[in-house]
């Protein structure tokens, strides 16, 4: 690809860009309509030779196309063979424009180059946060960036647990996420903690004869909850930033890489809640690392370090604390650019051989925590945990 990169810049000397790269159909429509003048068009090539960055060859392959359209009019020329990948490429750009109007074409490559202008020109300013990120969200924040889509839980003064909200929140960005246009999506926490898991107040506030019917939904809710992430069809990323207790532990089986800080720790303390395994975690933990290990962690709570968790399978890699961040970006960023369909249809050979088993685990193990719930043993250790300020 860096040799169809070096030969396409060659071709108009682009210098620059960071962009979107789409000129939005409003856009383009009224400004096709005002038609650009040829003053216009060899300004905008002009431009083009100014640009600091490389555009990517998206773009390049865009402009090579809508240059050859709007001075050539719709491709005529034979179709380069199959091995010839730079002018075939070239070649199915330009023809994928089929009949389009010269004028057209003249304005839409007028119309790109102004955005490529645009934001080179600000491309030394960092774009605030919020521009970028998708709102309608309160517990979490989305964002999209570089073909990576990132869903950061964000309730960092209750080290991320999880309320009710929160995960049909994460439902709602797990499904945009899987139809958005990046290649990468990644979980993460804001502040000292990946999450605290579920959050213990959502057993509160519940009246006696509301309990069945609570713990009924509940079920239905964690159900769905975990299959979002066994369905989820892209690369799905875990960088677990600190702590992580419960659900956020048990579901990183679920993710196709899971880089930890040295500062995070692995913790289940399903027993000491009266509680039992979810997140398909009965299932996978065993598989993965072995009966014995996966006992101290579902039934007996033992803690995990980030070494040890890397050591039995569960975390990938293990970054510095102070380098968590840059490195885990670095890598992500580079892995975005590979192609979207090729690591997508891996992803799905490597999970569908169990899909099936995940999602039967994950439909019996809700079953059992809703009976579960409703159980002395889960009640009285919830409001231990709720009433240890009162005592201290
Ligand atoms: C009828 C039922 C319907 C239920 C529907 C649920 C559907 C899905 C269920 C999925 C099943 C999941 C199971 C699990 O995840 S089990 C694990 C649950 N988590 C825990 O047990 C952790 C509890 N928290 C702690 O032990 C400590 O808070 C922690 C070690 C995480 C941090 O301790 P530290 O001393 O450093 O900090 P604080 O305790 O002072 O915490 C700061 C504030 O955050 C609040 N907090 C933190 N975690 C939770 C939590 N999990 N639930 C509720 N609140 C949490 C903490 O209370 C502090 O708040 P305040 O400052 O207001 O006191």
């Amino acid at each position: 690809m860096a040799g169809v990169t070096g030969r396409l810049v060659r071709g108009w000397c682009p210098r620059a860009v960071r962009s979107s790269l789409q000129v939005p159909a409003q856009l383009h429509m009224s400004k096709t309509a005002m038609g650009a003048s040829q003053k216009d068009f060899e300004s905008a090539m002009n431009q083009v030779k100014l640009l600091e960055k490389d555009p990517g060859n998206e773009v390049k392959l865009k402009l090579y196309a809508l240059y050859k359209q709007a001075t050539e009019g719709p491709c005529s020329t034979p179709k380069p063979g199959v091995f010839d990948l730079i002018n075939k490429a070239k070649w199915d750009a330009w023809n994928a424009l089929g009949n389009l109007p010269k004028e057209t074409a003249r304005q839409n490559y007028v119309d790109l180059v102004s955005g490529l202008s645009s934001s080179s020109d600000s491309s030394s300013q960092v774009k605030p946060e919020a521009d970028r990120e998708q709102a309608g969200y309160e517990t979490l924040v989305m964002t999209s960036e570089d073909g990576i889509t990132k869903i950061m839980l964000n309730r960092p003064t209750k080290m991320n647990a999880l309320t009710t909200q929160m995960y049909q929140e994460i439902m709602l960005a797990l499904e945009a996420a899987s139809k958005d246009d990046s290649t990468i999506t990644v979980l993460t926490g804001n502040g000292s903690y990946f999450s605290s898991g579920n959050d213990l107040t959502n057993f509160t506030h519940i009246s006696p004869d509301e309990i069945e019917e609570k713990a009924r939904r509940g079920a239905i809710l964690l159900r769905d909850f975990v299959g979002c992430f066994i369905d989820f069809p892209k690369p799905l990323v875990a960088a677990v930033n600190g702590p992580a207790v419960g659900i956020s532990v048990t579901i990183l089986r679920l993710f196709d890489l899971v880089y930890a800080s040295d500062r995070a720790t692995f913790h289940t303390p399903f027993s000491h809640l009266g509680q039992t395994p979810e997140g398909c975690s009965s299932y996978t933990f065993p598989k993965l690392m072995g009966p014995g290990k996966a006992a101290e962690m579902l039934i007996f709570g033992k803690k995990l370090t980030a070494a040890e968790a890397c050591a039995q399978g569960l975390v990938t890699e293990v970054f510095p604390d102070s380098t968590f961040q840059k490195e885990v970006w670095t890598r992500l960023k580079a892995y975005s650019k590979l192609p979207r369909n090729a690591l997508r249809i891996s992803k799905q050979m490597i999970r569908n051989h169990e899909k099936e088993k995940l999602h039967a685990t994950n439909a019996e193990e809700s079953r059992i925590l809703q009976e579960r719930w409703l159980s002395d043993e889960c009640m009285n250790a919830i409001m231990n945990f709720l009433s240890r300020k009162a005592k201290m």
